[in-house]
């Protein structure tokens, strides 16, 4: 949809380079309550990455398997799915790639939309290519943000780029379900697409990946359950190995989310071939600033761009210039990008209008939360063991088995799952908390508020969970740590 801005206007309080969700946070931030007018420049859809080809149709791909699988867990209960109704379901989620409504909310909070793809000509002036040809200079009377968020990395291996490999784009608007797939990955990209595209029907589905294990960035029981679990549904690992060569002579450009010709040979760097039908770069991300202007502001291009936690971006002189979302790299999940953008508006608005304290995006960072759609689904908030101790914390570590809870047991006879959390003796705060098992993408949050809320054990043992719930792993969490602490002061 075209949106409709006075072609004339050159100036606004704040020009928000990027319109993905948390563009469009930072924009709504800075203008709502304080009068700044704002405008976004998108080049493609307004809502970014994570409502069209990320989050949204990952997450509408993998509901169908979760329920299938946890229904064939269940005696008594049997499932099946329709692949083409599942794909139309993801289809109408991603609104079939129209921004009508995102343009019509923009419009409705009194943001402007120009559409065209933009760059930084100097301070606090973004030069907008048009789609019709021409350009327009944009200039911000108090802040440029930039959210351009980041795109597949697509590593340097001999025949990989001209095989035309689905990176994530097409492997969440796929169209047809390939028979053999070989992935190049052990991320969270890898580990859900091969969930949903075993879950859809691939035949033969292979993880290649350089790490000891998948989900490396977790605790280590993490990669373990998981792998476990891939395993079991039929997906090959290869872990500690790289593509060494992809050799895929009938190679054309069929479309996204299409197969992109014929079969591919894939040699793996210990000499093994694997044969695919499609091969899927998950290999993690480069941030989009090779392409922003940045040098016209003496920024070098290409790397994230380092910020304080007022999300401006170190280096550019007078806070004018703000990063939110994957290119400041601080965390790349949505939600993350959403909350550096409400602080970064709330920022601007409050230096805009000399209103006092700045807001701090650094508390909401301690607590981290992330959900991995999995079957199990991992969840995590704050700090892993290692990194608290690389931290300095004097660490102390709990951890639980799910599938001995009551709630667990009725979710699935034959529940799997594993609960840690790692706790900072001196301030007895949680710091860290995991979880993997089917269900437990709602208890994060309730360790996001522990982590974020700094709320010490002794309260903790008065926020009674409800039986039989998945929550009920709290208290059991407590229960354990107390006979391990009594068991310590008995030594
Ligand atoms: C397969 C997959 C699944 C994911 N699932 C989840 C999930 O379940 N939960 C979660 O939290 N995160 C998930 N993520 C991560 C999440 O998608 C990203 O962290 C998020 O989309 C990043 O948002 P962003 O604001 O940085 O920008 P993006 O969403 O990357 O959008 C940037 C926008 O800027 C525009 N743009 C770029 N350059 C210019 C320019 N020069 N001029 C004008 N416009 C420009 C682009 O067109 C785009 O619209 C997933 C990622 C992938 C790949
Ligand atoms: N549910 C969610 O929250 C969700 C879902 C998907 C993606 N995301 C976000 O998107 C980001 C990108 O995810 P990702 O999985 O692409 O990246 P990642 O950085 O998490 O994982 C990249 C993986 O590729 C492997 N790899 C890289 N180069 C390789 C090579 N040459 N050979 C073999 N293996 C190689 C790495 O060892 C690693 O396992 C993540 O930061 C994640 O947080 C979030």
């Amino acid at each position: 949809m075209t949106a409709t801005v006075n072609p004339d206007r050159t100036q606004w309080d704040v020009i928000v380079l990027g319109g993905a969700a948390a563009g469009e946070n930072a924009a709504q931030y800075a203008s709502q309550f304080s009068g700044l007018s704002s405008v976004l420049v998108e080049s493609d859809l307004l809502g970014g990455e994570c409502s069209y080809w990320a989050c949204m149709p990952s997450k509408a791909l993998l509901r169908p398997v979760e329920v299938v699988d946890a229904a064939c867990h269940l005696p008594g209960l049997s499932a099946g799915l329709d692949v083409d109704d599942v794909l139309a379901r993801r289809d109408r989620v991603v609104r079939h790639l129209n921004d009508t409504s995102q343009v019509n909310w923009a419009v409705s909070a009194g943001i402007d939309v120009v559409r065209g793809y933009g760059r930084l000509a100097g301070e606090r002036t973004i030069r907008v290519s048009l789609p019709n040809g021409s350009t327009r200079t944009l200039t911000a009377r108090h802040a440029v943000v930039i959210d351009t968020g980041s795109c597949p990395a697509v590593p340097d291996i001999p025949g990989l780029r001209s095989a035309l490999p689905w990176t994530s784009r097409d492997v969440t608007t796929m169209r047809e379900v390939p028979r053999r797939v070989a992935i190049l990955g052990g991320g969270v990209v890898a580990c859900e697409a091969a969930t949903w595209l075993r879950g859809l029907g691939a035949a033969e589905v292979t993880l290649v990946h350089r790490g000891e294990q998948l989900l490396g960035r977790y605790e280590p029981f993490v990669g373990a359950l998981v792998s476990e679990e891939l395993q079991e549904r039929g997906v090959q690992l290869r872990p500690r190995r790289t593509m060494a060569e992809v050799r895929r002579p009938d190679a054309h450009g069929t479309g996204r989310g299409c197969i992109h010709g014929g079969e591919a040979d894939v040699t793996l760097d210990d000499g093994t071939v694997i044969l695919a039908d499609e091969v899927v770069v998950a290999a993690g991300r480069t941030p989009n600033t090779d392409d922003i202007g940045l040098d016209t502001i003496g920024l070098a291009a290409g790397g994230y761009l380092a910020v304080d936690d007022h999300q401006c971006v170190r280096g550019a002189a007078d806070n004018w210039l703000y990063a939110i979302g994957d290119v400041c790299g601080r965390a790349l999940l949505t939600h993350m990008g959403k909350y550096q953008a409400r602080t970064a508006g709330e920022v601007i608005a409050v230096r805009a209008r000399n209103l006092g304290d700045l807001p701090s995006a650094a508390t909401g960072h301690a607590g981290t939360p992330q959900v991995v759609f999995t079957t199990p689904e991992v969840g995590s908030a704050g700090a892993t063991e290692q990194q608290a101790r690389d931290s300095g914390i004097d660490v102390e570590v709990v951890e639980y088995d799910l599938s001995a809870l009551a709630g667990t047991y009725l979710l699935r006879p034959d529940y799997r799952g594993r609960a840690k959390l790692v706790i900072d003796r001196a301030t007895d705060t949680v710091v860290g908390a995991t979880f993997v098992g089917a269900g437990i993408a709602e208890l994060v949050h309730s360790a996001t508020t522990a982590i974020v809320g700094r709320i010490p054990l002794s309260t903790l043992w008065h926020v009674v969970p409800s039986y039989p719930t998945v929550s009920e792993v709290w208290l059991r969490l407590l229960e354990t740590l107390r006979l391990q602490r009594h068991a310590e002061h008995s030594r």
